[in-house]
């Protein structure tokens, strides 16, 4: 969690920034040889229709480590305008991304039996999750595999030993050494997005907590799509603060901007980043959370780290009150973190209506 004073990622950010830039590709690893490819291909509704393949602003982290101003106001201007962009120069090593795919693409490998080992415990958000078929659910839910794992260490040393009973050193410390540094840039991120509005910087990261069902780290793995477009990944926000993602370099991701489904191409070596729900409230609707997708259209498989932190689950969520003023009255009803994930995983994916629920006028009806 961070605290006033000296924010405990600086000394991890620069250690992280360290690091030279690898300039070799990331490797494939060795898709997994387990049931991916027997599950049938969901046909996409007709309306469907991409309208375009974007490029996503490009933030440079170094600038922003060094509080660059002008840097500091075009991540404002990315998430204000798109709520999602691409961040480079974040100094982790090619090396440890493809350690971390590899590592997910064993845990996705697993037999079945230590699969359903790992499914959540009552109550828990975090585990392994079985694919799920629209058709089973009704309520289009992911086809894609995850994993959910916690981010209190001691927590996920506990879920780690339902996958390997004898324990995994490899995929435990490639995710240790992996969520230190994403946790790094998550924090930055956060600071500059305070401070490029002129708040404390600390303002959207006070409450921050790795403990609770929804801070996590996900892995997504998607099966080639075979022989026609298939859903990977219904169109949802992300209910967290904020979301770093790491892609295997296959497209598939998809974000809804101005009422079109722009195709995001992978740029290797840099990572996604997107407004969360719970960022969008605190800032009072200035950086929107953006409905995104992942559709699969390849011949290979895609797989995805996504990074994703949430305030204490006890936490009270609800607009600066720098940002809240007669022309722009505060948006949203306080609402406990716990109570808005919760909410979320009741109703389901269901594009960005969630949120809709909390404000103080709903547009729902
Ligand atoms: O795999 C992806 O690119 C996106 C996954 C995603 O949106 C999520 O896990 O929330
Ligand atoms: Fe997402």
């Amino acid at each position: 969690m961070a605290s006033a004073g000296t924010p405990p990622y600086i000394t991890s950010l620069s250690r992280t920034l360290s690091h030279p830039p690898t300039p070799t590709p990331t490797p494939t690893p060795t898709p997994p040889s387990h049931d991916q490819q027997q599950r049938g291909p969901q046909i996409m509704d007709s309306s469907d229709q991409l309208s375009a393949q974007g490029e996503l602003p490009l933030i440079d982290l170094r600038l922003l480590c060094h509080a660059d101003e002008a840097e500091i106001q075009k991540l404002v201007v990315a998430a204000k305008e798109w709520g999602f962009l691409q961040v480079a120069n974040h100094g982790v090593p090619c090396k440890l991304l493809s350690k971390v795919e590899e590592q997910a693409c064993r845990a996705f490998a697993l037999p079945v039996e230590a699969k359903t080992r790992a499914k959540p415990a009552a109550g828990s958000f975090h585990g392994y999750i079985f694919p799920k078929s629209s058709k089973e659910d009704g309520k289009g839910l992911p086809l894609s595999e995850a994993i959910r794992l916690p981010l209190n260490p001691e927590h996920r040393a506990e879920m780690i030993f339902k996958f390997w009973p004898e324990g995994d050193e490899a995929f435990s410390s490639a995710i240790e050494e992996y969520i230190e540094a994403v946790e790094a840039i998550l924090l930055l991120l956060l600071r500059s997005l305070a401070s490029g509005l002129g708040l404390h910087p600390l303002q959207f990261a006070q409450n921050l907590s790795k403990d609770g069902n929804s801070s996590a780290l996900r892995m997504n793995f998607y099966p080639a799509s075979q022989p026609s477009p298939t859903l990977g990944f219904p169109s949802h926000s992300d209910p967290q603060v904020i979301t770093i993602l790491h892609q295997n370099g296959v497209d598939g991701l998809q974000i809804l901007k101005d009422d079109k489904w722009i195709a995001i191409k992978p740029r290797l070596g840099s990572f996604v980043v997107n407004v969360g729900d719970t960022l969008q409230v605190m800032s009072n609707d200035l950086y929107p959370s953006v409905v995104h997708r992942v559709v699969m259209k390849s011949d290979k498989f895609r797989s995805s780290v996504v990074f994703a932190m949430a305030p204490h689950p006890q936490a009270i969520l609800r607009p600066a009150a720098q940002l809240v003023s007669e022309q722009r009255p505060s948006q949203y009803r306080p609402f406990t973190a716990e109570e808005y994930f919760l909410s979320t995983r009741f109703h389901g994916y269901n594009g960005k209506s969630n949120l809709d629920r909390f404000r103080i006028s709903p547009t729902l009806a």
